[in-house]
Parts: C-alpha cells; sequence; structure tokens
C-alpha cells in the first residue's frame, strides 16, 4: 500500500481483519490472507460512504456496476427481472419495501423508513453525517433533468461528493475516515472511457453544478466526471433484504480497494439490513497467503459475457482460474458449459405443455447433486481453488454430457421452465409443483457447477427446491399418479433443506439483531418440522 494520507489507517484495519495488501503489477493491488479463514467467516463489515435505494425507472446500475454480483442479481436480470419499484417504495436504510405510513426524518424530510427502527439505526449509522451535508432536494432537482437510467449516477456522485467534502471530521467515526482515505485511492479509469460516456458524465456534472451552484453537491465539474468515473468501476449493487434482486447502490472505497475481481471469488460481500453495513464474508476455506477475491460479474454468465463485461466496465482482462485455468477442473467445466449446441442438438426453446407429466431427472444432474450435499454436509476442508478434490469429482459427473444438455443454454431453459411454473403455481395451478421441481433441482445443478458450495445463492436454490419438493409430496396421494412421488421423496426434500440450512447459516446476516433467523432459515426450521411429522406418522402406520 502506498504511503499517504489514510495509508496508516487503511492498513491497520485490513490487518486487523487479516488481511494484507500487496502491489500487483498487473491489478495495481491485491489483498492476500494474512491468516487462514474458514468459510463463513467475516473478513471485513463496514459503513459504506454513500448509499441509496433504487428509484421506479432508476433500475440500471448507477454506471455499470457488478449488478448484484454476488448475490446472482446479473444472471437474474440478463433473464429479464428488474427491480422497477417507486420512490416512495424502499427504506433508505435496509431498501426494503415502505409501508404506506412511513417515517422520514425530521430533518431532511428527504429519507423515508420502513420502521422506527431502520430511521434510528440509519441516523445512528450515517444519517446524522450526509443529512446536514447532502441538499437531498437539490439532487432531486438535479436528477429530473437527466434521462432515468442516469439518475442513479448523478445521485451517487452527488453523495460521494458530499461525503468526501472538506477535512474529514476529526470526532467522526472510524469508518468514516478509512472510507474517505480509501476513496482518495481508487482507481478511475478515466482515460480508458468511451468518449460518448464521458459526454454523458460531463452532462451530469453540468446539471450538479447548475441545480446547486456547488451547494450541498460540491466539487469542480471535472471533479465530479472523475468522481462518476471512479465510482463507475468501483461501486457495488445491494440485494433487497432476503432477497436477490438489485434494490440499492453502495459506495464503499475501502471494500473496493481491498478487493480485486475473480470469476470463482472465495468471498462474497452482501448488505446487511440490520446494521446497514457491507459485510465481506468467505465463501470458502481462504489459506494464508491466498489472494481474496469477490466476483463482479455473476459466474453463471458465459465466459465471453463475463470478459464483455469486465473489460468494458472494470477495463481488464480475466486470467482467473475459471478463465485461464490451465486446465483446472472449474475452468473445464466452463468450457464446456460455454458450448454451443449445434442445429442437430437443440436446447428445448419451448416451455414445457404438459405439466402433468414432469421429465426424469437426468443421471449427471443426479450426481452433481450429490456430490453438492456431500460437500455442504461434510466438516472437512472446503477450499475452492479452482481444482480441488470436489471441482475434479464435479468435472468427472459432467465430462461426458452432451451441449444440449450442459450450455448456459441450457442452464437458461431451466431457470426460464422455474419462473414460468412458479407463477402458474402463484395463479393457482398446485398441480405444477413436481416440474417446477424438477426445473429447480436442474437449475441448482448448474449452480453447483458455477459457484462454490457454500455460495449464497447456492442455499437459497436448495430452499426453493426442497419446497417444491415438499409441495409435490403433499400432491403425490392416491390417484395422482407415481410421477410426483418419483419427483419428491420425503428423503430429498429432507436433503435438500439441510443443505440449505448449513448454507443459510453459513451466509447469515451476522448483524442481525440477536442472530434472529432470517425468512428463509425459519422456512427450512419449518420444512424440517413437516419432514419428520411426515417420517413421524409413516413409521407409526407401518407399524
Ligand atoms: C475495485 S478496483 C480493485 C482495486 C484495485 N486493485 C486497486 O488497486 O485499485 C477494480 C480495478 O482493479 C483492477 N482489477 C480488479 N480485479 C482484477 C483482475 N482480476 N485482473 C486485473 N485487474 C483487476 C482493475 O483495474 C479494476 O478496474
Amino acid at each position: 500500500m502506498d504511503a499517504g494520507a489514510g495509508a496508516d489507517d487503511i492498513a491497520a484495519l485490513a490487518a486487523e481483519c487479516g488481511l494484507r495488501v500487496v502491489a500487483d503489477a498487473a491489478k495495481r493491488t491485491r489483498t492476500v490472507a494474512a491468516r487462514s479463514f474458514r468459510r463463513g467467516s467475516v473478513l471485513v463489515a463496514i459503513h459504506p460512504l454513500h448509499a441509496f435505494p433504487l428509484r421506479a425507472g432508476e433500475d440500471g446500475a448507477p454506471d455499470a456496476v457488478a449488478r448484484g454480483a454476488d448475490s446472482g442479481g446479473a444472471a437474474r436480470d440478463a433473464a429479464g427481472a428488474g427491480s422497477g419499484v417507486g420512490p416512495e417504495t424502499r427504506c433508505a436504510h435496509c431498501f426494503g419495501a415502505l409501508p404506506q405510513r412511513r417515517p422520514r426524518c425530521s430533518r431532511c424530510r428527504q429519507a423515508e423508513y420502513c420502521s422506527m427502527a431502520c430511521l434510528t439505526r440509519h441516523w445512528a449509522a450515517r444519517h446524522h453525517f450526509e443529512c446536514g451535508r447532502l441538499d437531498a432536494r437539490a439532487v432531486d432537482a438535479a436528477a429530473a433533468k437527466i434521462k432515468p437510467e442516469f439518475r442513479p449516477c448523478l445521485r451517487m456522485a452527488a453523495g460521494i461528493g458530499a461525503a468526501v467534502a472538506g477535512p474529514a471530521p476529526a470526532a467522526g467515526p472510524r469508518w468514516l475516515r478509512v472510507q474517505r482515505a480509501a476513496w482518495d485511492r481508487l482507481v478511475s479509469h478515466r482515460e480508458r472511457h468511451p468518449g460518448y460516456v464521458l459526454r454523458q458524465y460531463g452532462e451530469i456534472a453540468r446539471v450538479i453544478a447548475a441545480a446547486t451552484g456547488g451547494g450541498g453537491l460540491r466539487g469542480a465539474e471535472d471533479d465530479t466526471i472523475t468522481a462518476l468515473c471512479r465510482s463507475g468501476c468501483n461501486n457495488f449493487a445491494a440485494s433487497e433484504p432476503h432477497g436477490v434482486r438489485t434494490a440499492g447502490h453502495l459506495c464503499s472505497p475501502l471494500v473496493s480497494l481491498l478487493l480485486n475481481h475473480s470469476c470463482l471469488p472465495n468471498a462474497a460481500f452482501a448488505y446487511s439490513p440490520a446494521s446497514g453495513r457491507q459485510v465481506v464474508r468467505a465463501l470458502a476455506d481462504i489459506a494464508e497467503g491466498d489472494e481474496v477475491t469477490l466476483s463482479y460479474a455473476d459466474g453463471l454468465l458465459p465466459r465471453a459475457e463475463r470478459r464483455k463485461l469486465l473489460d468494458a466496465v472494470y477495463f481488464f482482462h480475466c486470467s482467473c482460474a475459471k478463465c485461464c485455468g490451465g486446465g483446472g477442473a472449474r475452468a473445464q467445466i466452463d468450457a464446456l458449459m460455454d458450448r454451443a449446441p449445434d442445429s442437430a442438438d437443440q436446447v428445448p426453446e419451448r416451455l414445457p405443455t404438459d405439466y402433468a407429466s414432469p421429465p426424469a431427472i437426468e443421471p449427471w444432474a443426479t450426481r452433481v447433486l450429490a456430490l453438492l450435499a456431500a460437500a455442504v454436509a461434510g466438516d472437512g476442508p472446503a477450499p475452492c481453488t479452482g481444482d480441488s478434490p470436489l471441482e475434479r469429482s464435479l468435472l468427472g459427473a459432467v465430462a461426458d454430457v452432451l451441449p444440449r444438455n450442459l450450455s448456459f443454454a441450457a442452464y437458461r431453459h431451466w431457470l426460464e421452465c422455474q419462473d414460468e411454473c412458479l407463477e402458474r403455481i402463484a395463479a393457482g395451478q398446485p398441480a405444477v409443483h413436481p416440474w417446477a421441481c424438477v426445473a429447480a433441482l436442474y437449475v441448482l445443478a448448474f449452480y453447483a457447477l458455477a459457484y462454490p458450495p457454500f455460495h449464497p445463492l447456492v442455499g437459497r436454490q436448495c430452499l426453493e427446491a426442497a419446497k417444491l419438493a415438499w409441495n409435490s409430496l403433499q400432491l403425490a396421494g392416491p390417484g395422482q399418479g407415481s410421477a410426483h412421488a418419483a419427483v419428491a421423496s420425503a428423503a430429498r426434500a429432507r436433503d435438500l433443506t439441510l443443505c440449505a440450512q448449513r448454507i443459510l447459516a453459513a451466509t447469515a446476516d451476522p448483524d442481525a439483531a440477536d442472530a434472529a433467523p432470517s425468512p428463509a432459515q425459519e422456512q427450512a426450521a419449518l420444512l424440517i418440522a413437516e419432514l419428520d411429522r411426515l417420517a413421524a406418522s409413516s413409521a407409526e402406520h407401518c407399524a
């Protein structure tokens, strides 16, 4: 880490977290583990320098940031799910939905909350500081003058401008001092941004200056353009509470500065709706000396799409273990999934027509799901290096599968089937459950091939599949045919739920008050109780 104002603060905080920043010729810096970490360990937890919820029509990233990279948002957004919520529908603290009657900050009258608890937490954490500095009305007036898709950029630049203006308050919190020092050290890649982007940023900078005369937004136009470029390759998308859709944006310079990208990351971030902090956790066991990485792009995107995004937004060519693994297992799986089915080997394009007869699950998917379950159940080491024993076994399970069945096109097909089935179920067609369960199991198998086993998305999908298996089981009574029973045995529902429970426990919000279970954890506990009741009543029946 270079010397300079704030360098000591940053290095000291990193050291306390068990991390060390070292120079890197290709990446400028990289952060390595100064000790080993077990999967699930919290690596960094810090309040963002600036954070705000998305508004209606403003669901583009404030820049081209990693859209929910670690929450799977990119894959879902690519599959057509946007956030699209109204200005009045998200809490300024937790980014959750707002009720009809909602508290708001009595000082700025702008920040709205879903509850008094969120208002109080936001004030204590960050708002007491930014409320006096950021003229939210002036920001809104300025934002109204530019295209909706660029408004988050404006709001981000304005918020950061206010947060970093003037000397750091001596009595201010440590996180603020560290975040400000880290902001000054972030790359902007300004010289590499295309002309049309710089012109748009110039327009935003002019609007900000004209609307406020600098008051509340601060910064000369040129500085605002640099801030926009910097924010473009350093910001984070935050998910809605307990969900996967992008609901807000965070500028957290320390985390940006510390963590480089890998398509096979060993860490993931989440926004804690409880504390408003950004929390980075180990996704896998990390050995001392290993580089700690996040994913800036969803690891389930095809390699070419990931490369395009990383090149266009972050200005580098990825050479991680998955992209160029020198023949490592994950790189080979990635290459298998990158194959395009030829015309004689087409992925089915249409959604199912016969929801009464779900297809059988192919042996490769069953093998992958068994490997996932064993990895999650085991207490042994869980590294994710690209060529660990688990990753080699996964490759062995899929090496001979045809592109028709194992490709991104196939993954997207199953994801689409799952979404379609869930819509039908929501519309009152419970008989679709077994079909939905099959689709969910395939999606889970693809997740297992693309993500480390303890990735939060794997946990959510395990729970989704478990719920569908349980509901299919309910349909498998007399007269309902054997297909339902074949899809969903009680043993499968139990295995999936146990998997979900372990992953959810390892990825639960560490800042949640009194470690209160999340809704997903509550659902998993309920499912296990139901399955136990079912097992007890069948045992009684047999006796
Ligand atoms: C969020 S910053 C990460 C911190 C960065 N290492 C630094 O020293 O400022 C993102 C930038 O780091 C560099 N970077 C991150 N991951 C990289 C990787 N895997 N390979 C090459 N460069 C990378 C790129 O310049 C990217 O725009």
